[in-house]
Parts: C-alpha cells; structure tokens; sequence
C-alpha cells in the first residue's frame, strides 16, 4: 500500500511536517498487503517516484543468525580494521568484464575522478569468495557463505517486486523483468558503504591512498540551488544504472533522493533512516525497459551525522550480453521510443567512461530526426 510513513513517532512528524510544507513524501509500500493491490501500488511509486520504501518483506525475520545480521557484523568488523588491512582487499583495475572496481574502495568511486566521504566493498553477486580471504581472514569460507545466503534473499526480494511490477504494468509476460536478474550469468553486484561520522576528525589511512577526514560544513552537492546543508558528501549524485537497487541501512540518516514538489520543481528529500524496510530504487535499465514508464531516481548521500552509517546495497543486473530495448507493450503511437537497444555491456563500458552525477541513459536516446515512425514493432 502506498502511505504516509507511519512506523514511529518521529518518522509519522518528519512526514507531518513534509505534507505542511507541500514536500514530496516517501512512499512506503506494505509488502504483506493483497497481491492485486500492492502489484499497483509498487508499480505507482516506481512511475511517480522511482523509489519507495518497502515494510513487512519478510527478508529480515527473526531467527537464531539471520544473514542480514551476520552479514553486518562481518562487513562492520572489517571497516574497522587497521587501513592497511583493508588495503588488502582492493581490487585489481581492469579486472572482471567489463572492468568493475570490485573489492575494497575508499574515498574514490569509479574510474573517472569521483570521490565521496566512504569506503565500501564491492562484491560481485555471483563471485562472493572475491577478495574473502583478505575481508575475512578468519573464516573466509563463513564469510562467503554468509554473502551468498544474503545474497539469495534479496534477490529473491528483488524478482517479487519485479514481478508485481511486471502485473502493475499489465505486461504480457509479467516474469519478464525478474528472468533477466535470475540468469545464471546475471551481472549483480553488492555493495556495502561505510561513512564516517563527520563530527569528528578520522584519518583512515596512513599512507596518503586513503582520507577520511571530518570536513563538516564546508562541502556543497555540486547541484546549483541545492545545498547539502552543511553535511559532506558522502556519495554524490546519480542514478543506479542496473534493473533495481534494494538498500538497507543502519540507523543512521544520510540518503537524500531527488523528486519533483508540487510545483515541479526538483528538490532533495532526505529520506529518514529505518533499517527494517528496504529502500528499493528503479535503475537506468528499467527505465529503458519500460521506455520511460518508470523512473530512475537521481539520489546522494549527505553525512551529518555523528554514527556511521552502514549501507548494503543490492544492484540487481542481467547479463552483459542482455539486451535492452523497451518491452512492446510500453511502445505505442501516443508513446514512441525513446531509447535505442543497447546490451549491459555497452552501458557499463559507457558508464564507466563518464562522472559519477552523468545522466547516462540521455546518451541512449532516439532523436526526433531518427526515424522511428515505425517504432511499434521495431528492436523486439
Ligand atoms: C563513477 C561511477 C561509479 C559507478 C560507475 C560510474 O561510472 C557511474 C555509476 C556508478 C555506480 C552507481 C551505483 C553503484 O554504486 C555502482 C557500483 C554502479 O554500478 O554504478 C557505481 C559504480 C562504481 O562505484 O563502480
Ligand atoms: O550508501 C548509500 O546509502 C547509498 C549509496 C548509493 O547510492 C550507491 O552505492 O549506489
Ligand atoms: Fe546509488
């Protein structure tokens, strides 16, 4: 169901005081409500907001070592030790196809000058013994273990909500999102973030590769009229390029996404931390898929706050031989095609050639003086 946040006091004032100064609200999507309705509901908030928060998944239940809770321990022990330790599991450039920064980052994003306020692992969904030995030296085997169970039911998250999108939308086959994510050479990735807090000084790093220090109050979004309010950024503005993201994150605030208010003006939400929900965003590829029916969110992390935040991202992809064009049934006279067909691996090596804050899938587009007249039935 799409509502109001509604699970604590404060998140129930934070959206009273929103709804008083006309902002954009967060939609939160029961996942326990009846089929028919939350497939409309999902399919909603990802055309309207491209984002949404989801409740009552049943990823998180309670049990003796859930892997959500091994997993955060595991990764919130490794962010801790000594920075040369953590050197250990960075990856190499260039490596896996086509070359992904896997492993151990700090500071910099990607291969193209961008930096934020974090370090991060970076973990390929179908390769968790990347790098375990030196992430986990104690139990490498556990630690892989305990990546893959994670790993499995998110996923398996991600293809339910793709799938209730696949209804929403009234596709011809409404599987047809969730079978590119469950190929077996699907390119998915997970990410996990940790921010410093910013309200003291850090030094992470002793041998000039690796920064982190208290900046706070100086840093400004490189976003024109939209200041960070005083916070670092802690990852810059952009859109996720894959399917769907689905983020988890501890207690501690940070993630802003952009949305239209009434007026329609862009204007950056923060979005109140609550770490039994999924975040889950649409990426550059639906939006494609669906010629622009759905929408990838612009969104950034700003920290201001005095805990670190620990973010676990799942970036659901397909193989780097898929290719995207939009399903037929989302072309149509009044709604031409707007993207050429491309495969993943066209778009990552794009991406990977430009900023952090490129709004990539531009680039992709049909131009009015392409010929597409007969587009209905072009690029099936
Ligand atoms: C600057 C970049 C980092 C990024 C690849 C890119 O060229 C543009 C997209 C970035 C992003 C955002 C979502 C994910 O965190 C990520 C792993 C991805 O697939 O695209 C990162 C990339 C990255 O950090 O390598
Ligand atoms: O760490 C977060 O909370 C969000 C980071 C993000 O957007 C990303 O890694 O793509
Ligand atoms: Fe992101």
């Amino acid at each position: 169901m799409v509502v109001p946040s509604s699970t604590t006091p404060a998140r129930q004032e934070i959206a009273t005081a929103a709804a008083a100064l006309q902002l954009p609200a967060i939609p939160t999507v029961d996942m326990s409500a009846p089929r028919g309705l939350l497939s409309r509901q999902v399919a909603r908030a990802c055309a309207e907001q491209g984002f949404f928060r989801a409740v009552n998944h049943g990823v998180l239940v309670p049990g003796p070592a859930p892997a959500a809770r091994q997993l955060d321990a595991a990764t919130a022990a490794f962010f801790a030790l000594p920075a040369h330790e953590k050197q250990r599991a960075r990856g190499v450039q260039g490596q896996g196809p086509p070359s992904s920064p896997l492993g151990y980052g700090c500071r910099t994003i990607g291969f193209s000058g961008d930096v934020g306020e974090l370090e991060y692992l970076l973990l390929h969904a179908n390769d968790p013994a990347y790098k375990a030995a030196s992430i986990h030296a104690h139990d490498p085997k556990h630690f892989s273990c305990v990546v893959n169970e994670y790993v499995e039911a998110v996923k398996q998250l991600a293809c339910d909500i793709l799938d209730l999108l696949g209804e929403g939308l009234g596709l011809e086959d409404p599987r047809s999102f969730s079978k590119l994510i469950t190929e077996p050479d699907s390119d998915s990735l997970l990410r996990i973030n940790h921010y410093p807090p910013s309200c003291t000084v850090h030094k992470l790093d002793h041998d000039g590769q690796c920064k982190l220090k208290g900046t706070a109050c100086r840093a400004k979004a490189g976003n024109g009229g939209n200041p960070t309010g005083g916070g670092r950024i802690g990852f810059g503005e952009h859109s996720d390029p894959q399917i769907l993201s689905l983020l988890r994150a501890n207690d501690v605030d940070g993630l802003q996404v952009l949305l239209p208010d009434v007026n329609g003006k862009e204007v950056w939400i923060q979005v109140p931390a609550d770490s039994s929900a999924f975040f889950v965003n649409v990426g550059d590829l639906l939006q494609a898929l669906t010629n622009g029916k759905l929408l990838s969110v612009r969104h950034r992390v700003i920290a201001s706050a005095c805990r670190p935040r620990l973010s676990t991202i799942y970036f659901a992809a397909p193989p780097l031989h898929a290719r995207i064009s939009a399903l037929p049934e989302t072309v149509t006279a009044g709604s031409p095609r707007r993207y050429r067909s491309f495969t993943w691996a066209e778009y990552k090596t794009t991406m990977y050639s430009l900023r952090l804050s490129h709004s990539r899938l531009d680039l992709f587009c049909v131009h009015d003086d392409d010929d597409n007249s007969s587009d209905v039935s072009k690029e099936k």
